[in-house]
This record gives C-alpha cells, structure tokens and sequence, in this order.
C-alpha cells in the first residue's frame, strides 16, 4: 500500500467540498484524478500532501495514519507540485532545484554527491539542463512549471502529487512529462483535464463529480461515453486506439 484515504471529509464555509471519499494508489502505479472544474481534486490533493487537515476520515501513508508522521519524514518521501506553484526569490533555475533535497539534509551534513547527482538527474528528466544557470525570472511559464517537476524529482520522492502539471506546457513536454511520471518508479496522484492523456498514461483513473468518487478503476473501465456525458456533460464516442490500445475520446460538436 502506498496511499490510501478513507472516507476523508473536507469543506469550507459550510460546504461539503469532499465528501467521504475513499482511494487506494497501489505502489508504483500512476494514478489519474479526474473531474470537471470545481470537484474537489486540488483540495483532495492537498488533503493528500497533508496540507491541509480532513474533518473527518484519514490519510493512511504505508498503513499510517498521516497526521502522525514527523513532517519532515512526509517531505522525505512525499513531492508535491502544485497548480499554482510559485518561487518568489530570483534564484537560479538549479537553486531551486537544489530546494528539493531540504528534506534529505541535516544541520551538519555538506552538499553530497548524492544531492548533486539527484539534482543533476532531475534538471536532464524534466528537460532543464540548458537552463541550469538562468535566473527564475527569465523562464517562460512552461518552463517554470518544468522547473518545479525537477525539484520535485530531485526530492527522490516514493509518492509524488501533481495537479495538473501538463499546464502551461506546449504538446511535446506535456507528453514527455506525463510519459516520464508513468515510467518513474513511485506512485503518482496526478490531477489531469486531459481525458486522453489520462487514458494513455495513467494505469487507473479516480473520477471526482461534486467531492464524491463516481468512477474508479482502469481507463478502458472508466472512460465511457455515459460517464463523459454524465460527469463531463460532453457527447462523445469512445474507442480503442488502434496505435496504443488504451481508450480514445472522440468528441462531437
Ligand atoms: N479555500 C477555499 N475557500 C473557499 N472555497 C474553496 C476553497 N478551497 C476549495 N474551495 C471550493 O471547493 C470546490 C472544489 O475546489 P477544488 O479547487 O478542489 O476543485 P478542482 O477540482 O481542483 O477544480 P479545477 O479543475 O477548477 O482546478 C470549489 O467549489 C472551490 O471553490
């Protein structure tokens, strides 16, 4: 087991944004959170990195119950990319990076090979290498958002939390970036509005409607023209593709 939540409750201002929502991401795969605007995946994404607390249920990490691991031992393993993910300071690109083996150092320990070598793999992974040296400042949008992948990866996370990290980027990283998350070896959670790439990438597929769990399972199980209707509220025909054997939405106008 990696994560897991039971029947976790969450709301603001008397609304129920989360309601008893219960998951299971098994270790190693790449586990889809989809849902239209406003169904509660960033705040289940939140709950999930511990940043914010349920009002009732819990977040299980490996059979624990999160709220009772040292934080420092959750940032140790668990990376979390947020939607709007920020870097105030103009640092260089791979001092930021460099912000993702925090966790990993004490007091007294130096810069290792190991954080320079986590640092190296993470900028070449998230397609950084040539801007190493830029100042933060200077990135276009893309590739600030390509930016805080590579300090995520250079946490060496077991679990890594992205909402909707193909944001902002042009076709070719956003496929590159969800190919390498599916070939990484660590659970994913990530949130996506791409129902296509979600079917190509993903192993299974947590659909949310409203904060309730209204799908789970495989995208071929999941991907259905009466949930796109349902859930997403568009017609459309769904097949399997004949190039990678994973459902294909076919919207209709
Ligand atoms: N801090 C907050 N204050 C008020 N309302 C909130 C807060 N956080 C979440 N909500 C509400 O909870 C609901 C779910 O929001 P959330 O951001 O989790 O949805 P989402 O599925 O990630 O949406 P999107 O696809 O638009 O990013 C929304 O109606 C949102 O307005």
């Amino acid at each position: 087991m990696s994560f897991k939540t039971e029947r976790l409750t969450w709301g603001i201002g008397g609304k129920t944004v989360l309601d008893a929502v219960s998951l299971e991401a098994r270790p190693g795969e790449m586990l889809g959170l989809l849902g239209p605007n406003g169904s509660g995946k960033t705040s289940l994404l939140r709950l999930l990195a511990g940043l914010k607390q349920p009002q009732s249920g819990r977040v299980l990490l490996d059979r624990t119950d999160l709220r009772t691991i040292p934080r420092r031992a959750v940032a140790q393993r668990v990376a979390f990319v947020e939607q709007h993910a920020t870097t105030n300071a103009n640092l260089k690109v791979v001092d930021v990076v460099k912000l993702g083996r925090f966790p990993h150092r004490s007091l007294f320990s130096g810069w290792s090979r190991a954080d320079e070598e986590a640092v190296d793999g993470a900028l070449e992974k998230a397609g950084m290498t040539a801007k190493r040296n830029d100042f933060w400042h200077s990135l276009s949008g893309g590739e600030k958002q390509r930016a805080h992948i590579a300090r995520a990866l250079a946490q060496t996370p077991k679990e890594l939390i992205l909402d909707e990290p193909t944001n902002h980027l042009d076709i070719q990283h956003q496929i590159a970036l969800l190919k390498l998350v599916s070939e990484l070896a660590v659970t994913s959670i990530t949130a996506l509005h791409d129902l296509n790439h979600a079917a190509m990438f993903c192993d299974r597929l947590v659909v949310l409607k409203q904060g309730r769990i209204v799908a789970t399972g495989t995208p071929g199980e999941v991907l259905t023209e009466e949930l796109l209707r349902t859930v997403f509220s568009v017609e459309a025909r769904v097949e399997v593709s004949p190039h990678h054997a994973r459902p294909h939405i076919h919207y209709l106008r």
